[in-house]
């Protein structure tokens, strides 16, 4: 069948918004992605009454941004200015993608039996050539762009190509009719030579631009197209040459996708730094099974490879194959899968890798079932593919990729296709040597198992972990850690939580407000204590378990500290707390780690002097020393919440300048209980007496 210009649709050609019947009442913008759209125009709209035109001007001047600063890039101006959208970027991966695209062309000639010779040549000069002995670019007049030939369209044209309709190409790589145009857009000089209708034709182009009109060079018997080209250093970057190697590579996995072509490979020797070939004839009847089987080498495996080639019957769809199972990994990897669509490496994967992973699955599940292996039930894709070498190649029509560069396989039939082609020729491959399905089924399951008893550790961890960090919500944590140096400071009411929170050291203090009265621990029963939201909170911050299996290695602060309002309600609240160190976790007490802040009670000022009593007695004494013969004013904080940050931070909490009194107990048990007595005791003001007393006695030898 010939390719004939009329083959070559133009996206560009095809209004693709349906325009309206009447003429638009806004101004309409021709859509002119190329200069050469050929579209039927739209009536002229009418032209605006100045007042329909929201007056923008002086906006626009101000900011230099208005309808001039949007501009429409023509022909192939795109490409050059954003190449990233085309070949994914400008770096030695995207060089090579122009390769990829021109290859690609040729392999689609082959892969639909016009041509079965293709040839790769590196020159000294860096100038890469590809030809293919297909049916040549067409080179008639293009029926919608009069003067210019299909060949000079489809080099200049994005969007422009033959494989859009399914007539000229079955199963192409090529779909957007793009690529060849992007490597002409990136090449500073590209030829492209002609063979076909009895003669020989060429055109020349540089930075995607003609250099002159086709010429028909002469009459020749041959067939094919040749594109020689030399990517722009303005675009890659001076010195942005090809990698023998990697084009070699390429070139190679293009042979073994389709059995029908021979590559012919030549290279300058002066472009060569390693071990690739000068030349080289690629051709390998064998398909993807050798492809598998020289990729891993010697490298031990479960089973001998599985390996196939399926075709749709009645119309175009294939699938090839070769998979095998190594217990020792591939090289680097644990396993490898990769895949092609129409001789289109993906190295993303997409459906038919999907549609290869659940055929296995499935085929070795129902293997299972039919030889009584209950275990195949725990089999995932992931057990069957973490230790697969793998390569699979799909032919489908139309395919759909993510992408220009086509990373991506992205077609719902690509799953649906290998699933369906690989079920039977699995099943035999199963059924017909039980021994080696039965090794094979065996290594998965072993895989699943490994994976489910790893999941099982993990969450044994995790729930350690998550264990050791639950903490109630209401603690503003500390960021340091260890428990080294770190304090966490115990308030009364979200109130003074809130000025403890900005008073305190981030790093070192933690702040943990209690909301209402805690439990009277010294009458509760073990189980109310547990029960009791405030306590267990408490507990949780400390990161202790209470009673017998309290460790005061848990204890996730250095110190901890009470620290309450200066007055009877405060020191109720304290005294409940530390009963309950001393009836739950008495060790904390022993250890010494528990204190008592010492807010003030007063502010004495006179002018710019500023002192903070404890207490009565501290006021009284300050009176009389440092305010002595002094007007002065004296201010009652009635609570925490009532100080502002700073001063609380200065006297209460920074550890440079505050009082901490360190809670102990009397070596004498009695004595202990007699104190729990007067604590826990109905008398109010006894108790606020007796810890007023027992802290400013602390003060004078327990300073931190
Ligand atoms: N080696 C070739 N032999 C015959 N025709 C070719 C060759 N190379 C390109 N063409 C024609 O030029 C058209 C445009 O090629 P181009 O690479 O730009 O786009 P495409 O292959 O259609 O799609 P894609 O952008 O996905 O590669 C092709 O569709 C095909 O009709
Ligand atoms: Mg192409
Ligand atoms: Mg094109």
């Amino acid at each position: 069948m010939g390719q004939s210009a009329d083959l070559l649709s133009l996206f560009d050609d095809e209004p693709t918004l349906p325009r309206p019947a009447e003429p638009a009442p806004v101004p309409a913008v021709e859509p002119a992605l190329t200069p050469q759209a050929a579209a039927p125009k739209p009536e002229p709209a009418p032209t605006p009454k100045p007042a329909d035109v929201p007056s923008s001007a002086p906006l626009a001047a101000a900011t230099g941004y208005s309808a001039s600063s949007i501009e429409v890039l023509e022909g192939l101006e795109p490409v050059r200015k954003r190449p990233g959208m085309y070949i994914g970027g400008t770096d030695e991966r995207a060089l090579h993608h122009l390769f990829a695209e021109v290859l690609d062309n040729a392999m689609d000639e082959a892969v639909a039996r016009h041509a079965k010779v293709i040839k790769v040549d590196l020159d000294a000069d860096g100038y890469l050539s590809v030809f293919d002995d297909g049916r040549g670019i067409p080179v008639d007049p293009h029926p919608k762009h009069p003067g210019k030939s299909a060949l000079e369209v489809v080099m200049t044209v994005l969007h422009s190509g033959g494989k859009f309709s399914g007539k000229a190409y079955e199963t192409s790589g090529g779909l957007h009719g793009v690529g060849v145009s992007v490597v002409n857009a990136l090449s500073d000089h590209l030829d492209v030579t002609v063979w076909r209708d009895g003669f020989e034709w060429r055109q020349s182009f540089s930075k995607g631009h003609v250099l002159g009109p086709i010429q028909q060079v002469g009459p020749s018997k041959k067939k094919g197209t040749l594109i020689r080209f030399h990517p722009d250093e303005e675009i890659f970057g001076v010195g942005a040459a090809f990698k023998p190697a990697r084009l070699f590579r390429m070139a190679r996995s293009k042979a073994y996708l389709f059995r029908g072509v021979e590559i012919k490979w030549t290279c300058a020797p002066e472009r060569i730094t390693d071990a690739t070939p000068e030349t080289a004839l690629l051709h390998f009847p064998g398909g993807l099974a050798d492809a598998l089987s020289e990729r891993i080498g010697q490298i031990e495996t479960v089973t001998p490879a599985f390996a196939g080639r399926v075709e749709r019957k009645g119309e175009a769809g294939a699938v090839e194959w070769a998979v095998t199972w190594s217990p020792i990994g591939f090289g680097e990897a644990d396993g490898f899968v990769s895949s092609y669509c129409n001789t289109v490496s993906t190295p993303d994967g997409g459906t038919h890798e999907a549609g290869f992973r659940a055929a296995l699955v499935k085929g070795l599940k129902a293997y299972g079932e039919l030889t009584n292996e209950k275990r195949a039930g725990l089999i995932t894709a992931e057990d069957v593919i973490a230790n697969a070498g793998a390569l699979i190649s799909v032919f489908i029509r139309n395919p759909e990729f993510q992408g220009q560069t086509k990373d991506r396989l992205s077609s719902p039939e690509g799953s649906r296709l290998v699933e369906q082609l690989l079920r039977d020729p699995l099943d035999h491959w199963l059924t017909e040597s039980p021994k080696q399905a039965n090794q094979l089924l065996g290594f998965v399951i072993e895989r699943a198992e490994d994976r489910l008893k790893r999941r099982k550790d993990k969450e044994v961890q995790r729930a350690a972990a998550t264990r050791k960090l639950r903490l109630p919500g209401k603690l503003s944590d500390c960021s340091r850690q260890s428990a080294e140096g770190t304090e966490l400071f115990i308030v009364e009411g979200d109130s003074a939580g809130g000025s403890a929170k900005q008073a305190r050291d981030r790093t070192t203090q933690a702040i943990l407000p209690l909301r209402g009265k805690i439990l009277n621990v010294a009458s509760a029963t073990v189980d109310k204590l547990r029960q009791n939201v405030e306590l267990s909170d408490l507990a949780l911050a400390l990161g202790v378990q209470p009673g017998n299996r309290f460790n005061i290695e848990d204890l996730r602060y250095e110190r901890i500290v009470i620290m309450t309002d200066a007055d009877v309600d405060g020191a109720h609240i304290a005294a409940l707390l530390i009963t309950f160190f001393y009836r739950v976790m008495p060790e904390t007490i022993r250890q010494g780690r528990v204190f008592m802040a010492l807010p003030p009670l007063y502010r004495i000022q006179a002018g710019a002097l500023s002192e903070y009593a404890r207490d009565d007695a501290h006021r009284d004494e300050l009176l009389a020393t440092v305010f002595k013969g002094k007007k002065t004013e004296i201010g009652r904080f009635k609570g925490l919440g009532e100080m502002m940050a700073s001063q609380l931070k200065e006297t209460t909490m920074d550890p440079k300048k505050r009082t901490l009194a360190k809670i102990e107990l009397p070596s004498d048990e009695a004595e202990i209980e007699d104190l729990v007595e007067r604590l826990m005791g109905k008398k109010a003001e006894a108790r606020y007496q007796f810890i007023q007393d027992n802290a400013r006695f602390a003060v004078a030898d327990l300073d931190v």
